[in-house]
């Protein structure tokens, strides 16, 4: 495995830095849009969290030596609550200011979690649209789904992060500069000792952030891989075979052995960027205590006042630490941007504009027609070639075929999940690429072999099959009976309102020959489809319910176009028109008897089938 290319390049040219904060007027265009009103009572309350300090130092001044000189005036005849009283008036001021830099500080952190989370969900809405978007060939690019993990895993709370250190930045650049003017009066040299001090450390951090940042994109698979054994290791679904097979010893090691690798990479860094972070830390500490003498020594000579001394040693303090938060935004935010790198990568992914435009076809009535289709998938071998049939209105097809000979590769090319890389599909005359989608998909019921178990309630597991009915209890029971399922539904503690599945309270897991009954009732919940498809919907049931099942099909189908993909022959035998496919080709087609009679490779599998129940 290769190494990260850590700390290989930082953004130096002066295009990379502006390039590497592009996206921060964006984060702000964001939460802006997100609550206008807490963005500008963040604003507000860093712009008081800004300037008080500063003024609380010189209030700070003007106690000292309002009490110097009130001890000078001191007599044992002085009325000292008179004396006193400006001193005293000045302390509660000073009071009420640290009061006020209290209460800003709250109401920043006040605001920035309501907006974290306000924040959080938009942007997850965000990624969610995204991922809705993308056609299946870019679901199924490692590359792209890498993207989306590390979208979902970082970018929430991102944009936030960037606003607040935008913030905290501004902050702490009024907090500087309303500084500045008190120790310009000293000396200007006393800003460059400052700023001297923090630089070092700035770029170190910033440094370090770019490798982090590289080390955790060049880790995202693991993650993933990670992820997909928690996956293996916790979820219901797998964990019965998991257990059957004694895998989890080994999974746990795979686990482990990935987080190590990754910890070595990201411990190594933490410590570098520690030690790194502690000796360029010193210089800030040096400088300081070299100001501190520079400043005691001009009051000993009696060029400053007790009270300038103070006021000028806390603001050497809070300058320095000011400049270093400020320094600690920006290497943060350029971080941050990186981040959001990612985020705004996956939202730009290009997404294929919906060309087509048709709701009917030009010729109306006349099927369904493949003409000389081939489909490579991404990457992998020739799928399907050279494919040509027409199915007209009514007419029934089957299609057989060894394991992995593109039966389902077909349908999904007729359900435009993905396109012909050469010749065409045509419904009623039009290629489907000129349909709308939408009206496209309200023609077609299919149901795939590894159909989804929605852990909703029954009725909702039906509804899913047509969201124009989602909810419509007399459709899911119609739908029901004509797939077989009412029976059970109905035996179920609360019928059609039944939780189904085992992940959440009272679900009630079904057997895989009536999780199928569910899928096929799903076909039929879309009335309006005249053409249906059924990829293996019997493979989990009995040989009656599979009978009873195909009289229904046949029953309900009659005016609409069947397909059905079936291994077992009694199932295929009935169809008008059986097509036998082998890697990817159409070898043989006709009717039950035709194909018999030829005596092909159909006629051999079929007496093969019938051999095996004699
Ligand atoms: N998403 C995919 N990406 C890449 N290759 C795929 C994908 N799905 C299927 N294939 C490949 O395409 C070929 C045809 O697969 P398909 O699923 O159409 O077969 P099938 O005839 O439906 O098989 P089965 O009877 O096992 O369901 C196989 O060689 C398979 O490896």
């Amino acid at each position: 495995m290769q190494r990260p290319r850590l700390g290989h390049r930082l953004a130096t040219a002066p295009g990379d830095v502006i390039n590497v904060f592009r996206y921060t007027h964006r984060a702000l265009k964001l939460v802006w849009q997100t609550s206008r009103v807490m963005m500008l009572g963040l604003a507000l309350a860093t712009l008081v969290a800004g300037v008080l300090p500063a003024v609380a130092a010189w209030v700070g001044q003007l106690i000292v030596d309002g009490v110097v000189a009130a001890a000078e005036r001191y007599t044992d005849t002085t009325d000292t609550l008179d004396m006193l009283a400006p001193v005293l008036w000045l302390v509660a001021l000073e009071g009420m200011i640290i009061a006020m830099i209290a209460l800003a500080q709250r109401l920043l952190e006040a605001q920035q979690s309501l907006l974290r989370a306000r924040l959080g969900q938009k942007v997850n809405m965000m990624i969610l649209d995204k991922a809705g978007q993308l056609s299946l060939p870019q679901f199924e690019d490692s590359e792209i789904y890498d993207q989306l993990t590390r979208a979902r895993r970082e970018a929430s709370t991102r944009p936030l992060s960037l606003v607040n250190r935008t913030f905290t930045l501004s902050q702490n650049l009024i907090s500087l500069a309303s500084f500045a003017v008190l120790l310009v009066q000293f000396s200007p040299w006393a800003l460059v000792i400052i700023a001297l001090g923090a630089l070092p450390v700035f770029f170190s951090e910033a440094r370090f952030s770019g490798e982090a940042f590289r080390l955790f994109r060049w880790r995202s698979p693991q993650m993933r891989e990670q992820r997909y054994l928690e996956t293996l290791l916790a979820r219901e679904d797998s964990i019965r075979e998991v257990k059957l097979f004694g895998l989890e010893p080994l999974l746990r090691q795979r686990y482990r052995a990935i987080f190590e690798r990754l910890y070595d990479e990201e411990r190594r860094l933490t410590l570098r960027r520690t030690l790194w972070g502690f000796l360029l830390g010193l210089l800030g500490t040096l400088t300081f205590y070299a100001a501190y003498g520079w400043v005691v020594l001009e009051t000993v000579i009696g060029a400053l006042t007790l009270g300038q001394m103070t006021m000028y040693l806390m603001v050497f303090k809070q300058s320095q630490g000011a400049l270093s938060a400020g320094l600690a935004a920006i290497s943060g935010m350029y971080e941050d941007n990186l981040y959001l790198s990612n985020l705004y990568e996956f939202l730009e992914l290009p997404i294929e504009a919906e060309r087509g435009t048709l709701a009917k076809g030009a010729m109306p009535g006349d099927g369904l027609r493949f003409e000389n289709v081939h489909f490579a998938y991404p990457g992998g071998v020739t799928a399907l070639h050279d494919i040509s049939l027409h199915l007209r209105p009514g007419e029934s097809l089957a299609l057989v075929g060894e394991n992995g000979s593109g039966k389902t590769t077909l349908i999904k090319l007729l359900t435009r999940l993905y396109q012909p890389d050469s010749g065409r599909i045509l419904l009623d005359g039009s290629d489907l690429r000129d349909w709308q989608l939408t009206a496209l998909r309200r023609r077609i019921g299919v149901i795939f072999q590894d159909f989804v178990h929605y852990q909703f309630p029954a009725g909702e597991n039906l509804g899913v099959g047509n969201i124009d009915a989602f909810d419509d209890e007399e459709r899911w029971r119609e739908a029901a009976h004509r797939g077989l399922a009412n029976a059970f539904i109905e035996q179920l503690p609360q019928g059609y309102r039944t939780q189904l599945g085992r992940w959440f309270r009272n679900g009630q897991e079904l057997s895989g020959g009536q999780w199928q009954r569910i899928a096929l009732s799903r076909a039929w919940m879309r009335e309006e489809a005249d053409i249906l498809v059924l990829d293996e919907p019997t493979a989990a049931m009995d040989a009656a319910a599979e009978a009873a099942v195909f009289e229904r099909f046949r029953q309900y189908s009659r005016d609409r176009t069947a397909i059905v993909i079936s291994h077992r022959f009694s199932t295929v035998r009935s169809a008008d028109v059986i097509v036998v496919m082998e890697h990817g080709h159409i070898i043989e087609r006709g009717s039950h008897d035709d194909l018999l009679a030829a005596n092909g490779r159909y006629a051999t599998l079929f007496r093969l089938q019938a051999e095996g129940y004699r």
